[in-house]
């Protein structure tokens, strides 16, 4: 494996670790909400479902109010916000423009999963930028970090195709020793932790080892015109020498993270939450999963015993969650595929009515993830949004329909208050990120319309307006969207 020299950020510090090779760890205290590193993304490749909605080169989707997405001439499968953004991919797109249809409607292609055709088009756009940056002769310190990280096993049957480069372009590595890299160390790009793309970010793969129990996450910075970067913060005050842990995949895929553990980055995870649910899966017994009123009753009266109609305030821990505390009768029901029905019912409910089960399975998804989840992880607070937003729906849906009482009314304020204010509480340390608009925007907004509500005189209803975007991106959270786009085989 090549050596190369890291530079690590002042506040950081690289140490050796027993079985991950390097760990990194805080030189100094630092706070919840501190961004300890931001990079530069090497190469990237939009998921499919996103093509044509983004931008190639800069992942945004086009404002609304501006032209619709341009489409390249040559090969009429990659698409711009502008010229600016054409011209600034030709760079590299020019590379394998003429070849790629051909190449991607071939039979060797056509063959791959979805996963392993992702991969080999970020490998066709890696060979790409290193061929560009030969010719340019630009800083390749990057390059050098991505060829340093610790490989994995490339199936033969993958390191015999070819890519569609136009020139026969030979890199400083061999394209079977790029592509080792990609499954331990790529990242999944999203926005508003929706997945978008797959890239490359070849420091902060050197740097930061997995935790199912985190205490910094990373989120990507999308600006029109510009290359993606990716920005890590910490969740919670971390103490001089601590570790800092990333999480590789998402904590909530309970069966599946082990799996995707061992066959994607090759190493077993030992975290206080694995090794506590290792022992909670050796011993579940079988339980009905419909019976969803009795799994939502069972979570709300461990996590949140205080809470009920009358008073909705929700107070959430903040110290990590200890799945060796949670009663036998819970550690059954810790199930993905529970957690994904939860998340789909409080989906349509919130929706489409009725209130009370979008209440039930709202508070029951929360009270989930609390137990999962770190303090302060993002999905934690885009969750509370979602259940504020619908209170502050229910109010505004039963009060046009003429069947709002006053202590309803009263309630459902209270709800959607204390869950924006956990909301902020939480996704205001993780700070902007993705797309324009998104929570940041949506928390604004609904802090305007409860404070015009409080205002509000005698039965003049002075705001009607209803927050409909609510819950779209729970259509795209639920378990089998989770993982697309991931190896869980390993065909070696
Ligand atoms: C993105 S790299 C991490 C950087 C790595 N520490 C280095 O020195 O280059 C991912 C690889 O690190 C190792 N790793 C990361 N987190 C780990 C953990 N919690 N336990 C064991 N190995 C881990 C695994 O080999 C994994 O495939």
């Amino acid at each position: 494996m090549p050596s190369c020299h890291i530079t690590v950020p002042q506040n950081l510090a690289l140490q050796p670790h027993p079985i991950a090779r390097n760990k990194t760890v805080a030189v100094t205290k630092l706070s919840a909400g501190t961004t300890i590193l931001t990079v530069p993304c090497l190469c990237k490749v939009l998921l499919p479902a996103e093509k044509s909605l983004r931008c190639d080169f800069c992942l945004c989707i086009p404002d609304p109010n501006q032209n619709a997405l341009r489409r390249c001439t040559g090969c009429i499968s990659y698409w711009y916000c502008d010229t600016k953004c054409q011209l600034a991919h030709w760079r590299t797109h020019k590379k394998y423009c003429k070849n790629f249809n051909k190449y991607s409607a071939s039979r060797q292609f056509s063959q791959l999963e979805s996963y392993e055709k992702l991969d080999m088009m970020l490998l066709t756009h890696l060979l790409a930028e290193l061929s560009a940056r030969d010719a340019e002769e630009t800083d390749i310190t990057e390059v050098d970090t991505f060829r340093s990280l610790l490989p994995g096993p490339v199936s033969e049957r993958i390191s015999l195709l070819t890519c569609p480069l136009t020139t026969n372009y030979k890199p400083h590595a061999n394209p079977g020793e790029l592509f080792s890299r990609f499954g331990r160390n790529n990242f999944v790009i999203h926005s508003h932790f929706t997945t978008i793309a797959h890239g490359i970010f070849p420091l902060a793969s050197r740097l930061f080892n997995h935790s199912c129990l985190p205490n910094a996450i990373a989120k990507y910075i999308l600006t029109p015109a510009a290359e993606v970067q990716m920005t890590v913060v910490v969740i919670r005050d971390v103490s001089p020498d601590e570790e800092i842990l990333i999480p590789y995949v998402d904590p909530a895929l309970l069966e599946t993270r082990q799996k995707m553990f061992k066959f994607t980055y090759g190493f077993t995870c030992t975290c206080a939450s694995c090794r506590a649910l290792d022992n909670i899966m050796s011993h579940q017994s079988l339980i009905d999963l419909e019976d969803i009123s009795t799994h939502c009753a069972a979570l709300r009266r461990h996590v949140f015993p205080t809470v009920t109609s009358d008073n909705p305030i929700i107070s959430l821990p903040d110290t990590p969650p200890d799945l060796n505390n949670v009663p036998p009768e819970l550690q059954d029901i810790l199930q993905e595929s529970l957690l994904a029905k939860l998340c789909e019912l409080f989906r349509n409910a919130s929706h489409d009515g009725p209130v009370e089960v979008a209440q039930e399975t709202g508070l029951a998804v929360l009270a989930f993830y609390v137990l999962i989840y770190p303090p302060n992880y993002p999905q934690i607070g885009m969750h509370a949004l979602e259940m504020a937003k619908t209170a502050w729906n229910a109010i505004i849906t039963s009060e046009s329909a003429g069947s709002l009482n006053e202590i309803s009314r009263t309630s459902l304020l209270k709800q959607a208050r204390a869950c924006l204010g956990l909301s902020r509480h939480i996704l205001d340390k993780v700070g902007s990120e993705g797309d324009a608009g998104g929570p940041l925007v949506e928390m604004q907004v609904l802090n305007g319309l409860l404070k015009s509500e409080a205002n509000r005189k005698g039965g003049v209803n002075l705001n009607g307006y209803v927050l409909r975007e609510v819950s779209a991106r729970f259509t795209r959270y639920l378990a089998g969207k989770r993982t697309e786009y991931v190896r869980f085989k390993r065909k070696v």
